[in-house]
């Protein structure tokens, strides 16, 4: 075949899939211009297809290719829908043997079992596990949205069922996503769900699912448990709206109430990702800090005062003292002293040696100079940017500050 026809007959895997959370039979044929629920009704496509299609994300011998993966928004049970104009008969990709691999065996074909699954989900459907969180969201320019928190771990009842149809979401959104060992027994899950008053529900309410993260425990010395966060995923519909935020720092309060967690850590973060933790955790840590003195005498900070901090609030070393350093340069924001600014920078620069110390001393002194310097200029300019992302009004205040290229 010449390459003008592979081409016709090859579909893009990350447009041609989309997933579509259905809440109602009745939502389900709504108008979506009209619907005050529209966001949520919405298809979305996936990030990432190549665990499922291969490295190149495309599905060979179709033409107007379009994989339906409809899910109940609730227990999330599916619903594929396969169409296409064309198909090369003998050589077209097998798409159904392919996904299913990765979707629980029990998704339907039919419209109308599906349309039969959705309206007993919303009237019966509630959240596996425990609640352990809520709050209220007014971004959907609608009123006040209820929103909750459930945890869960494998042997919840219903769990494993609903994270078997879940975990297809760490696939399409999470890049270098896998899935994780049913047979791993300590793992932790929050689920993340919107709540929604619904009259003949017998809870008053329908559960629609928006996010999860999961987490493990692995031991500490000397016999604590270092919480790692894997997995952390909210579905585009709710993504922006501060959900990542608040299903995080659910995620933290509840590692606090664990006496037997001595750090929350986080498992090859995303930068997406790295920004949102930066940002909860220094509001957080600002919290913890509010009536503390040591703070204000800048740098170099007492190193034993900083390991209480960090014990207490179960940051992992580096990420504390990276948000030490932020806060210590919003400070300097406001209290314009060059010689504190320096005594700063030689902090930054000593815990940036000590963490990169096989490589910098395998160089000469003037070359180490010039690096630790390059870096520390990386560094400051993405904790302004940082800082700035909260408090993005106070831009000007940095002006005084000109980040020096050389040494401190
Ligand atoms: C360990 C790992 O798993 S790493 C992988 C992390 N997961 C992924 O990358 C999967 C796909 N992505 C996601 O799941 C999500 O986008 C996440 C987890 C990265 C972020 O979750 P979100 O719910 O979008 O986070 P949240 O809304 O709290 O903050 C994100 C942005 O919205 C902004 N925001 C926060 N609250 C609001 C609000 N109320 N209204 C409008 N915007 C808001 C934030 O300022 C932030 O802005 P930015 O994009 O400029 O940085």
């Amino acid at each position: 075949m010449v390459m003008e026809e592979l081409h016709e007959w090859t579909a893009d895997a990350n447009k041609a899939l989309s997933v579509t959370l259905v809440r109602s039979a009745q939502d389900a044929l709504s108008v979506i211009d009209e619907d005050p629920e529209a966001r949520a009704l919405l298809p979305f496509n996936p990030a990432f297809t190549y665990p499922i299609f291969g490295e190149k994300e495309k599905i060979y011998g179709y033409k107007g290719l379009q994989v339906e993966i409809n899910m109940a928004s609730g227990s999330l049970k599916q619903y594929l829908n396969v169409t296409y104009d064309e198909k090369l008969e003998s050589q077209a990709d097998d798409i159904e043997g392919t996904l299913f691999k990765f979707i629980p065996s029990d998704y339907t074909k039919s419209a109308e079992i599906f349309a039969d699954t959705v309206a007993k989900d919303a009237e019966s459907f509630v959240p596996p596990g425990t609640q352990i969180a809520s709050y209220r969201s007014n971004d959907d320019e609608e009123d006040d949205v209820e929103y909750g928190v459930w945890h869960c771990k494998w042997d919840t009842p219903g769990f494993r069922e609903f994270h078997r149809r879940a975990q297809l979401f760490v696939l399409l959104y999470i890049e270098g996503g896998s899935y994780i060992q049913e047979d791993e027994d300590q793992w932790e899950f929050l689920i993340l769900f919107e709540i929604r008053p619904h009259d003949t529900a017998p809870t008053g309410a329908s559960y629609h699912f928006a996010g999860y993260v999961s987490a493990y425990p692995f031991w500490c010395y000397p016999d604590m448990v270092r919480m790692r966060l894997s997995q952390f995923v909210i579905l585009p519909p709710f993504q922006g709206q501060g959900h990542g935020s608040q299903l995080y720092n659910t995620l933290y309060d509840y590692a606090l109430t664990l006496e037997k967690v001595a750090e929350l850590t986080v498992e090859d973060p995303s930068e997406a990702f790295e920004d949102l933790r930066d940002r909860c955790d220094l509001v957080r840590l600002k919290e913890q800090l509010k009536d503390s003195k040591e703070m204000a005498k800048g740098a170099p900070v007492d190193k034993k005062w900083l390991e209480k901090i960090r014990t207490e609030g179960k940051y992992a070393t580096r990420q504390f003292l990276r948000l030490i350093e932020m806060l210590l340069l919003e400070r300097l924001k406001t209290n314009r002293s060059p010689e504190r600014y320096k005594a700063y920078r030689l902090q930054v620069k000593e815990r940036l040696f000590r963490f990169n110390y096989e490589i910098l001393a395998q160089i000469s002194p003037d070359e180490r100079r010039e690096k630790l310097a390059e870096t520390y200029k990386n560094v400051e300019e993405d904790y302004k940017r940082i800082l700035n992302s909260l408090r993005p009004v106070e831009q000007d205040l940095w002006e005084w500050i000109e980040t020096p290229q050389q040494s401190a």
